[in-house]
């Protein structure tokens, strides 16, 4: 024991700790968000494609450096400027968009964690939900069967996997078109995630609950079927009498009205105010954000 602390003070004695002040601090928490902040930005631009390239051939520039390629090395040094300029002219959309950002409001509270106001969380939009209600009446008046499940917490990737890939902004036009009669989409439920549309043609699993009412036929035992499995929320149209229902935790409320189904969809909305005010948290000493319905 004796021996490894005198190791160690050996060793720690030649290293020098430079002084930390508080600036310092400030630099490294800019640097830092500068960096993440500009990795971000590649991630989500074509620049991710030229960084990766940029990644091979540095690896290939240091393969010709360790084995002494002097001819490449030399071509490669003549070439670079003119390959600076080359990245600059193909990537100038890009980086006129970041510089012009920098002058906008957004890119000061990406920097600042310490944003102050309210964010508005839900699962899905107000327009989300005046398509839906519109698309499920507009169906039902000329009759069009259909079968929508709002997926909630519980992730329905195994449902999703039987149907067919749509991933597409939800609008009532695309539902009706969907569910139109005679076209390759209109058999099975669509599935939806927040906005989107995941998939259509999905196969569900039916109940055997033997109270649904015998009139009642597969679309219907399908609905509640997959919200006895899942929390999610199922809207039926009824292509036989162009009534809407609402299947829920293993429950099927039939006849729904527009203000009904609104309502139900309001509620699976989840419409949170999230208070982003994080410094004015940190100094009252709460760790939890506010969260409050928005009605
Ligand atoms: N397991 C299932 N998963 C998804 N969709 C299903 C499933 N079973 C049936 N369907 C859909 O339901 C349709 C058949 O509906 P059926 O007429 O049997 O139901 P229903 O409950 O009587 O409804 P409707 O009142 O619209 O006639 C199928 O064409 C298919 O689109």
């Amino acid at each position: 024991m004796q021996n490894i602390i005198s190791v160690l003070n050996r060793y720690l004695s030649h290293i020098n700790m430079p002084s930390v002040n508080i600036i310092d601090v400030i630099e490294i928490l800019l640097i830092s968000v500068f960096v993440y902040q500009f990795m971000v930005w590649i991630k989500y631009t074509r620049a991710y494609t030229l960084l990766k390239g940029l990644l091979i051939i540095s690896a290939f520039l240091l393969v010709a450096y360790i084995f002494k390629m002097n001819t490449i090395l030399w071509i490669v040094s003549k070439l670079s400027s003119v390959l600076i300029m080359a990245v600059i002219v193909i990537f100038q959309p890009e980086l006129r968009k970041i510089v012009e950002q920098l002058g906008q409001k957004r890119i000061m509270s990406a920097i600042i964690p310490f944003d102050v106001g309210k964010e508005v969380k839900e699962r899905f939009t107000d327009k989300t939900i005046n398509e839906l209600v519109k698309a499920c009446f507009d169906m039902g008046e000329v009759k069009t069967g259909a079968l929508i499940v709002i997926e909630q917490k519980n992730r329905l990737d195994e449902y999703i996997r039987t149907g067919i890939n749509v991933d597409a902004v939800l609008s009532s036009q695309l539902l009706i078109n969907i569910f139109e009669h005679n076209t390759p989409l209109h058999d099975g439920a669509v599935v939806m995630r927040g906005n989107r549309i995941v998939a259509a043609t999905c196969y569900l699993p039916l109940s055997d609950n033997m109270e649904l009412s015998k009139q009642l036929g597969t679309r219907h035992r399908a609905g509640v079927g997959i919200s006895e499995v899942s929390d999610s929320v199922t809207i039926i149209v009824s292509e036989e009498t162009g009534q809407i229902s609402v299947a829920q935790e293993g429950k099927l409320e039939r006849n729904v009205s527009s203000a009904k189904l609104r309502e139900i969809l309001e509620k699976a909305q989840n419409k949170t105010i999230v208070d982003n005010n994080k410094l004015r948290q940190l100094l009252k000493g709460r760790s939890k954000n506010e969260g409050k319905t928005d009605k």
